[in-house]
């Protein structure tokens, strides 16, 4: 069981993330998927295939950190369980955002394999949870897309496990997903990896 008003508060929390990430251009097309905690043991998610800048409530489930629907007949997110792996981790997460922009998706396409994502020098580096200065590196890394959600989960599990100070990460070809205490924390979090992939997709124009 779940408390009703908390479940009502993150599903607005969810609402308002989509309208602000599809009018950005970061969730085209049905794509992305947004989740907030509720309780220790329940998320609110959204819906397989709803369009993120139209959201209502009723485009807003609640699964178990099973990725197990809780009082819902609907289909939760196909990558529910790349989100409720993150809620196991990290307790104290409240918001987990799963993003499609451009800037990521050619981004990741331009990590080779094995490689991560390095971001050192940037000033916003700051606006990442726990980040104090810009002379610290992130390392982000960039998992092979799959269908094999179950596996991937696992794999994200293994890495956020051992490398807990990351703020997030990259699927080939797919897009970004990252976290936060509270959904505001997670959409800065977004905003800051949008700007910092411009900054390096820039870079290497300029200097290829
Ligand atoms: C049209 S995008 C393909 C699926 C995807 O990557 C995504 O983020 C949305 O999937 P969901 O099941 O959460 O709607
Ligand atoms: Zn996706």
């Amino acid at each position: 069981m779940f408390d009703v008003t908390r479940y009502a508060t993150a599903a607005q929390s969810i609402v308002g993330a989509g309208q602000f990430l599809y009018g950005r251009g970061w969730s085209p097309a049905t794509s992305s998927n947004y989740s907030a905690r509720i309780d220790s043991d329940h998320v609110a998610i959204t819906v397989s295939g709803r369009h993120k800048g139209q959201l209502t409530a009723a485009d807003v489930m609640v699964v178990d950190l099973d990725g197990r629907p809780v009082q819902s007949q609907c289909k939760s997110s196909a990558e529910t369980l790349l989100h409720t792996v993150l809620y196991r981790v990290f307790p104290e997460v409240g918001a987990v955002l799963h993003t499609h922009s451009v800037k990521a998706t050619v981004l990741s396409r331009l990590i080779a394999a094995g490689q991560a994502l390095e971001l050192e020098g940037y000033e916003l580096q700051k606006a990442f949870s726990g980040v104090e200065t810009h002379e610290g590196a992130l390392s982000i890394p960039v998992f092979d897309n799959t269908q094999d959600i179950p596996a991937l989960a696992e794999d994200t599990r293994a890495w956020f496990l051992d490398h807990p100070e990351q703020p997030g990460y990259l699927i080939r070809g797919h897009g970004l997903y990252t976290w936060g205490k509270t959904m505001a924390d997670c959409l800065r979090h977004v905003e800051a990896f949008e700007f910092l992939f411009e900054c390096e997709l820039e870079t290497m124009r300029v200097r290829p």
